[in-house]
């Protein structure tokens, strides 16, 4: 490395660069949508509800930020496809997708029925297939992209705490799809990597049982939940220039949830 370069600044920017956020509407999607915008970033905040979406772009552009809010279910092929066909038509093409729409199950397996197994695995995992479906292509035409997936501690642990081994298997499973996306997109200068929240105060949150929240908390070294801002700080570092060299990487940001 040239001194040039070992002295110039790191540059966190995101200017220029073309964001979408799935499942932007509220909670950690929101802030990461909100954190990007701040970063530089145009963002595209698509969400099942297109009119919960522009309200909440609306309230990015009241901040300065360049924001469109677009309806989709994630868990429609056809709806991921045409929610990138008009972002890329007002945005131009996409640099930085941010895989976060997601439902939780807290049944226990032998309680779930079919459709609840099937509607879990759809919107958490066959989501984050569609919509790298619909963007990798013009990434690897760009030879340039970010592909960042919100995991969860429950597909790392497999669940059990709190009863979601259905939805510990869709997160584990976007954990490994990260890794394998992440050998096959490198050759690109394309980075996939995962965040990983554990409890994170959001509406999906929200309906825990006291004692449920209790025993996750007590298994959390600094003893408090996650923000939404704390997910999306880590999420803005692998979205920049900066974290071009991480990949394939799952980032816990849970308080200490995981560690040993
Ligand atoms: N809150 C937490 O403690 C944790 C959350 N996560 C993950 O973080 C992500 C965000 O979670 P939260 O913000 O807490 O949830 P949330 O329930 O507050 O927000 C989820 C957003 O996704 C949208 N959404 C749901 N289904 C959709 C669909 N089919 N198509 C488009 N949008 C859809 C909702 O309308 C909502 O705006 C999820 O993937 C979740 O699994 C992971 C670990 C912990
Ligand atoms: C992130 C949520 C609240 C969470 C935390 C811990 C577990 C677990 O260890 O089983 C989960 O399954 C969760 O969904």
């Amino acid at each position: 490395m040239n001194a040039a370069a070992a002295y110039a600044p790191l540059n966190f920017t995101l200017t220029g660069r073309t964001a979408l956020v799935t499942g932007a509407a509220r909670g950690i999607g929101h802030a990461i949508a909100v954190a990007l915008g701040h970063c530089g970033a145009r963002v595209a905040l698509a969400d099942l509800d297109p009119q919960a979406a522009e309200r909440a772009a609306e309230l990015l552009r009241a901040q300065g930020i360049e924001a469109i809010g677009v309806g989709v279910d994630v868990a429609e092929e056809q709806q991921v496809q045409a929610m990138v066909t008009q972002v890329e038509r007002l945005f131009g093409g996409v640099d930085i997708l941010v895989n976060n729409a997601g439902i939780v199950s807290t049944a226990p397996l032998l309680e779930l029925t079919t459709a609840e197994w099937n509607r879990v695995m759809a919107i958490d995992l066959n989501s984050v297939f569609f919509c790298v479906k619909a963007v990798l292509p013009g990434m690897m035409d760009r030879r340039a992209g970010r592909i960042i997936n919100i995991a969860s501690v429950a597909g790392k642990r497999g669940g059990g705490l709190l009863g979601n081994s259905c939805y510990a298997a869709a997160k584990g499973a976007v954990i490994a799809l990260t890794k394998g996306l992440a050998r096959e997109a490198g050759p690109f200068d394309i980075t996939v990597n995962a965040v990983s929240p554990a409890l994170t105060d959001t509406e999906m949150t929200s309906v825990l049982a006291p004692q449920a929240r209790a025993q996750v908390l007590a298994q959390m070294p600094l003893g408090r939940a996650g923000t939404p801002r704390d997910i999306a700080a880590a999420v803005c570092f692998l979205a920049s220039a900066e974290a071009g060299f991480v990949t394939g990487e799952i980032m816990d940001v849970d308080g200490g949830f995981m560690r040993d």
